[in-house]
């Protein structure tokens, strides 16, 4: 390791300082995480100063670091991400997960059974809470570690510059954005994560989106500059607005860097951010849903404390046993198992998912894809091959020309030589392909005496890209070539070339493009501009790609091409593409809109050239929106643009990465649950503005950062596949909450009742427990069950409206049985005589429900077999039958003492057989009457 001078601003060798003149902490990351104002004050220093006194601070070079020391630093820079932080981190989990509500619930419960002078109750409501804690603690971690197992299927990797020694010259390397330590040098390209917070010691053209940090759209302009003079120190200047830094988390949009890192990991300022904002809301509907039902169950909980008070009669029961019955009715409403149970489902339907190639990064996102019923999804490689092909060259009276494919090769070969990260550009593929095709091809092409100087890459928001030449022997003159979208490039245009006439200005240059052909430029007026561009018109309708080519001879600049400098340009033609429609799409298309899923493209292409790829797919493609339109559309009209009442399928054409992402905010305001399909960098915003953000594995690292949903393939059918396992994950999650819900209330009335009826409570706090605790666990068993061909068919939200209706209906119905069953107990059973009468009776109740649970779970699973529905799976009907076993059996098992149970009297048999096939022959009645009304 080189050592730095002492008078070196980053501190002495040895040591990374976070701010300068700081306490200096080691190169690992080790010691407490920093907060917003320290990675604040260390990045601003950073930024202020020179790039090399960076580098010696950070001992470390341009060329990158050696292998030795980047291990070495990898090392320690997980020895302190794993080491102390872990404990801390099950603590953090721990805490989160005890502040669920029903957690609470358990605990207060606990606390006042402890007051009631029952100790062992409220040992055992407290370990419920302990338990119902652990339980999703490891069920979390599973899931985490499933998660961070299929995250690592799309690991996102950083371009870091490493030498094998220090002797050697640096290589570029492929790492894990994970593995990236401080001083690690990183390349950044266009569509790249920005892998830690990097101090940039050059930059190209580079733009960065930074919505992530500052809720700004606009990509803001990067630059290494310095000025050879530190600044004042202005800590008031925001990071994001330095030009020398770019933070993680932020992405890039445009241009080239490089840069070297100064903080990664959780010493980043992203990570310092979000450590200091508490988490946002739940992001799903599912999720939301989910809230809704919990805290409506809690308020129900609070409300029927007191109503369980009034009905004891104040100055018959002591205020003891009162309290205690309100316990029981607060622990017969609360769901314990509610946040395991959806969990459990969860993780099962991303498992499944995966099979079918669909990668969930986000546990949620499986019910979100299963409610997706609007798809936003652009045209290339969803609606086509995504194959290019160079179909036509023509000049601008439209006829074939060998002077614009020249052209428009030079721009595809130069751009990819001066902007490599850009190389693979499937319209300049099919441009260079061509060349390789050619008989004894211009493979040597560029030899024609031009060098490259600058470019101005292609971005999505101007749609060209620009190369600046220049040719030996014409000092002091840059040629542009630029081709892009004909409405972007002609607009630039003030000449047309024509044949035939000499252009001696462009001499040498200009003949090894054109092959040595004489032109003449005449200016474009506005009926020549209208000639061209009906002329592209009609060849778009055709569904051919065009793009236009232009070029500049111009005194050399000195500085930097800017995208203003693509102006006074001529016109030398155009040059088309075709893209084959994928012959897989109509079906795959059929398949989704048999799902109810619509589908709205969303392209940067031409608008004809959209609607004819639409026809060729099946589609039917109704009012076209131009990207300029949408800026002065009003939301109110949009939204009604987006949902047409004759089925037609929405075409927004020409549509920069904002207004992507404006058409996918317009969808969800009109209640729609959208999925955005891309894989540009240009899709990201609209990937994170969707419900659920679909991406493939081939994409760029910001496409696949930005989604929440990762595909094998980009295939329509796979992610059919997807929605529907969705619907099943969702359908079986939905199923518990209905089950649960709905017994738990009914068991609540049916109490109530009884305490009015009955001279003792109709069930002790702990049996309540013990019955909701088995039941819960029963209902794990829903998450491999098989779910009801009409539930997959549309897409599915969660509705507490319908849910409430579900309850209305089924929970009085159980509890009218439960009443029966009572009025049996009271007179077969003779539990109102004796002195075990009372312990009878909590037993025979505690068996009958437990019983009627088994049944609910198997009648209200499903729509039943006459209406379609599969047969209960194999695990479900096992569970049922397991709790029915385990009811019959707990009075005599070793449990019943603790529970307070007594063994049943052999008369009960047939007491308890005649409520049971009452309640199932009802139940099953009830549920084909409701479902034939609903
Ligand atoms: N390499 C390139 N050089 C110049 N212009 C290009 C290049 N690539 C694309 N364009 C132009 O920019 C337009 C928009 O391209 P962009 O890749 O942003 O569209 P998109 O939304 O991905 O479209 P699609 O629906 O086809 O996937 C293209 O229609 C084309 O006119």
């Amino acid at each position: 390791m080189a050592s730095a001078p002492e008078s070196e601003p980053f501190g002495p060798a040895g040591a990374l300082t976070e701010e300068p003149g700081s306490v200096p902490a080691p190169p690992d990351g080790s010691g407490a995480l920093p907060d917003v104002p320290r990675t604040h004050a260390m990045l601003a220093g950073y930024a202020d100063r020179p790039p090399l006194s960076v580098l010696r601070g950070l001992e470390t070079s341009a060329r990158g670091l050696t292998e030795t020391d980047a291990e070495e630093r990898l090392l320690r820079q997980e020895a302190a991400a794993s080491g102390g932080t872990r404990r801390g981190a099950s603590l953090r989990h721990l805490a989160r997960v005890a502040a669920d509500p029903f957690v609470l619930v358990l605990v207060v419960l606990s606390t006042v059974t402890a007051v009631t002078r029952d100790p062992r109750g409220a040992v055992l409501i407290g370990s419920l809470a302990v338990l119902s804690c652990l339980l999703r603690m490891r069920q979390e971690r599973r899931g985490g570690r499933a998660a961070a197992e299929l995250r690592a299927l799309t690991t996102t990797t950083a371009t870091v510059l490493r030498r094998a020694d220090a002797g050697c010259p640096g290589v570029e390397r492929e790492v894990p954005v994970e593995q990236v330590v401080p001083g690690d040098v990183v390349r950044l390209a266009p569509g790249d994560m920005v892998p830690a917070d990097l101090r940039l010691l050059s930059a190209t053209g580079l733009r960065v989106d930074q919505a992530v940090l500052t809720g700004e759209s606009l990509p803001a302009a990067k630059r290494a500059a310095w000025t050879g003079q530190a600044p004042p120190p202005d800590p008031d200047v925001p990071l994001f607005d330095r030009p020398e830094l770019c933070l993680m988390g932020t992405s890039v949009v445009s241009g080239t860097g490089t840069a070297v890192a100064v903080a990664t990991g959780p010493r980043t300022h992203f990570a310092a951010l979000q450590r200091d904002v508490p988490r946002g809301a739940p992001r799903t509907a599912f999720d939301r849903g989910v809230r809704t039902v919990s805290w409506a169950l809690i308020a129900m909980v609070a409300a029927a404390v007191p109503v369980a008070l009034l009905f004891t009669e104040p100055g018959r029961t002591p205020w003891s046993h009162a309290l205690l019955f309100a316990v029981s009715i607060a622990v017969a409403l609360t769901p314990e198992m509610l946040p395991l149970v959806v969990t459990t489902t969860l993780a099962r339907g991303a498992a499944a998912l995966t099979r079918d190639g669909v990668i969930v990064k986000r546990l949620p996102a499986v019910h979100d894809l299963g409610a997706m019923d609007t798809l936003c999804a652009d045209k290339t490689g969803t609606l086509t091959l995504d194959r290019l092909s160079l179909t036509s060259c023509l000049d601008g009276s439209g006829e074939p020309s060998d002077e614009v494919l020249r052209w428009a090769r030079l721009n595809a070969w130069f751009a990819a030589e001066l902007v490599p990260e850009a190389a693979g550009d499937t319209m300049d593929d099919a441009l260079l392909d061509h060349l390789d095709a050619d008989a004894g091809g211009g493979a040597d092409l560029p030899a024609g005496g031009f060098h490259a100087v600058d470019a101005v890459p292609f971005d999505s928001d101007r749609r060209r890209a620009t190369v600046v030449l220049r040719q030996d022997g014409r000092l002091g003159r840059d040629l542009l070539i630029t081709k892009g979208a004909v409405e972007d490039v002609l607009p630039l245009c003030d000449r047309v070339r024509t044949a035939p006439a000499p252009v001696p200005a462009l001499g040498a240059a200009h003949d090894a493009a054109t092959g040595g052909e004489a032109f003449a430029d005449v200016p474009l007026t506005p009926d020549e501009r209208d000639r061209l561009t009906a002329l592209t018109d009609e060849r778009s309708a055709t569904g051919e790609r065009l793009l236009a080519v232009a070029v500049a001879d111009r005194p050399a600049a000195r500085r930097d091409y800017a995208p203003g400098d693509e102006r006074g340009l001529t016109l030398v033609g155009f040059v088309g593409f075709r893209d084959e429609p994928d012959p897989s799409a109509p079906a795959a298309l059929e398949r989704l809109a048999g799902l109810g899923v619509a589908l709205v493209v969303v392209t940067g292409d031409h608008p004809l050239v959209a609607v004819r790829t639409c026809r060729d797919t099946g589609l039917t493609p109704g009012r076209v929106v131009l990207g300029a339109e949408l800026a002065d559309l009003p939301d109110a009209e949009l939204d009604a643009l987006i949902t047409p009442p004759d089925g037609t399928t929405p075409v927004f054409a020409r549509v920069d990465p904002r207004q992507k992402a404006r058409v996918v905010g317009a969808l969800r305001r009109a209640g729609r649950t959208v999925g955005f399909l891309g894989d540009g960098i240009n899709d990201a915003p609209a990937l994170r503005a969707a419900d659920v953000g679909i991406s493939v594995t081939g994409a760029v690292d910001l496409a696949r950062e930005s989604s929440d949903v990762v595909l094998a393939g980009r295939d329509l059918s796979v992610l059919a596949h997807g929605i529907t396992e969705g619907r099943r994950t969702f359908g079986n999650g939905v199923k518990y909450i209905r089950i649960a819900v709905t017994s738990n209330l009914g068991n609540v009335a049916s109490m109530l009742a009884a305490s009015v009826l009955l001279p003792f409570m109709p069930l002790l706090p702990l049996q309540v427990l013990a019955q909701n605790l088995l039941f819960d666990v029963s209902q794990l068993s829903l998450a491999r069950d098989r779910v009801d061909p009409a539930d997959l068919r549309g897409p599915r939200t969660f509705d507490p409206r319908d849910l409430a209706r579900f309850v209305a209906v089924f929970g009085p119905l159980g509890a009218l049985f439960d009443l029966a069953a009572f009025g049996l107990f009271w007179w077969v059973l003779e539990a109102r005589t004796g002195a075990g009468g009372e312990a009878l009776f909590h037993t025979g109740f505690l068996v009958e429900n437990l019983l009627a649970q088994a049944l609910t779970l198997l009648v209200l699973r499903g729509r039943g077999r006459m209406r379609g529905s599969p047969r209960a799976s194999r695990t479900v009907v096992a569970a049922a039958c397991l709790l029915a076993v385990t009811a019959v059996l707990l009075p005599v098992s070793p449990a019943a003492g603790p529970l307070g149970l007594v063994p049943l009297p052999l008369a009960a048999v047939p007491t308890l057989a005649l409520v049971l096939a009452g309640y199932g022959t009802t139940l099953v009645f009830v549920r084909n009457r409701y479902l034939k009304a609903a």
